[in-house]
């Protein structure tokens, strides 16, 4: 936690007043929300637009104000996790199930920046399974076509049910193992009908700040 913590509260420091900020989902930019929250409380002035329900909903509680979509063509920053993080900058994300929201905020920030704990730095991708989000209608299709790129897709499961996404959608975790030319498979996974997105965040992010266990932090 104090790594997480501790990466997601340097991160916050780029944040200034006026900015459209993009809220990420999981356990470490919630750190980063909260950090957002209290300094919006001591007058700080931002407009955000969140990546799931869940953030929305941190960031309504906290006093964060929140901008339609419908009214901005960019958004400033964006801080957000991942789930491994390769020396290109390369990302896989989705292990909490927003990677398609994700990536439309990361898709349309000036800047993102990542926050991670030092355990998600990897050399090569592909340890931590890929989410991919497939739509419902056929989606055992779809995994096969998944599975005949060379991994095991497994349905994500929450409470005995397969997990359903804000936006009504499975997600198949596509376990590769490793993942050698991470731009070649982004396209050839999107290349699938019935794949709405997939996790691999190639080119997106501008900064990675690691925190590490003993509560230091170092920006790569
Ligand atoms: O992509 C994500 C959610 O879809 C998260 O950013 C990613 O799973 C990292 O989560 P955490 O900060 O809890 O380790």
């Amino acid at each position: 936690m104090e790594a997480k913590k501790a990466a997601a509260e340097l991160a916050i420091t780029e944040i200034q007043d006026g900015m459209i900020v993009g809220l990420g989902t999981g356990s470490t930019a919630y750190w980063a929300i909260q950090g957002l929250g209290a300094r919006v409380q001591n007058g700080l002035y931002i407009q955000a637009v969140a990546t799931s329900v869940a953030s929305e909903n941190l960031a309504k509680e906290l006093g964060i104000p929140l901008i339609p979509f419908a009214d901005i063509s960019e958004i400033d920053v964006t801080i957000d996790g991942a789930d491994e993080v390769d020396p290109d900058w390369h990302l896989i994300k989705g292990g909490g199930g927003a990677l398609l929201r994700e990536k439309i905020v990361a898709f349309s920030s000036k800047k993102l920046i990542i926050v991670v704990d030092e355990s998600k730095v990897v050399t090569q991708l592909g340890a931590f399974p890929l989410p991919v989000e497939v739509v419902k209608f056929g989606y055992e299709l779809t995994i096969r076509k998944l599975r005949a790129l060379g991994c095991e897709p497994k349905v994500r499961v929450a409470d005995n049910q397969p997990f359903v996404t804000d936006n009504g959608n499975y997600i198949i975790d596509c376990h590769f193992g490793s993942i050698p030319n991470p731009a070649e498979l982004h396209q050839a996974i999107n290349g699938i009908p019935g794949v709405v997105e997939n996790g691999l965040f190639i080119g997106l992010a501008s900064q990675v700040i690691v925190g590490y266990k003993d509560g230091s932090v170092r920006s790569l």
